[in-house]
């Protein structure tokens, strides 16, 4: 059974259609990039396989349920723009996420904490934006849940960060087989790390492709996402 099963899926909002005929089916332990322009709909679809959207029409399913409020237990959801409580600090955030979260693993978060580097003490409104993605990237990864979806991870990351941050997600995916889908800009930084690419433009999927294939074509997922939009 795939984890997340999307068939046929259409997503209208404020009456314009958004995803058309969305169609994919992503496997336990996979990492899967979503990768296209601006206003493509990468968030959109990340935000339909959480259940916090439902579509006009098909069906997406997470590990065989239709996904709603009810899949929100096996699905972290890093949101493009995040809304933590400012008002707390980033430990008094995260105590607060472990008792929201029943899957919370309280030994992971404190790794976590430690290597994105987060200021314990600091209030959350007076982090920098990348601080702020880190947090909530810390309080994602630190729920034991079956899926994890990524918003754009990198935003506002600077540039020696950014390796860091993406070994964090491979070590908190991997070993527990957790099921990935990270929507980028950031191509390049993400390919080693992705087994497999969704591009998407204007709501559709144009290309569903393996990343060890289009390196064993002795390629990058970098050229061919440039290759898929220039045609
Ligand atoms: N609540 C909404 N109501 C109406 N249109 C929306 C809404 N949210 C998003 N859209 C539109 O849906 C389209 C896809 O947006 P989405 O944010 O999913 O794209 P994206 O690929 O994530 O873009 P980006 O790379 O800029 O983050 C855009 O045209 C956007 O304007």
């Amino acid at each position: 059974m795939a984890v997340i099963a999307c068939e046929n899926v259409d997503v209208w909002l404020s009456g314009r259609p958004i995803l058309r005929g969305i169609h994919v089916n992503v496997e336990e332990a996979e990492m899967v990039g979503l990768l296209g322009p601006n206003g493509a709909g990468k968030t959109t679809l990340l935000r339909t396989i959480a259940g916090l959207i439902r579509p006009a029409g098909g069906t997406v399913r997470v590990l065989g349920e239709a996904s709603g409020w009810r899949t929100l237990r096996h699905t972290a959801l890093l949101p493009e723009r995040g809304q933590l409580p400012g008002w707390l600090t980033v430990s008094e955030w995260l105590r607060y996420a472990s008792g929201l979260y029943p899957d919370w693993d309280q030994a992971s978060a404190e790794r976590l904490v430690e290597e994105l580097k987060l200021r314990a003490t600091v209030p959350i409104a007076r982090l920098s934006r990348g601080e702020g993605v880190r947090v909530g990237l810390c309080t994602c990864l630190a729920r034991q849940c079956p899926v994890v979806l990524l918003d754009e991870p990198f935003t506002g990351i600077d540039f020696m960060s950014r390796e860091t941050i993406a070994s964090a997600i491979v070590q908190a995916c991997a070993e527990a087989r957790r099921t990935v889908v990270i929507a980028t800009h950031d191509v390049r930084e993400f390919e080693p790390l992705l087994d497999r690419v969704l591009f998407l433009r204007e709501g559709v999927i144009v290309a569903d492709e393996s990343a060890e294939e289009i390196r064993a074509q002795g390629r990058s997922v970098a050229s061919r996402y440039r290759e898929v939009f220039s045609e």
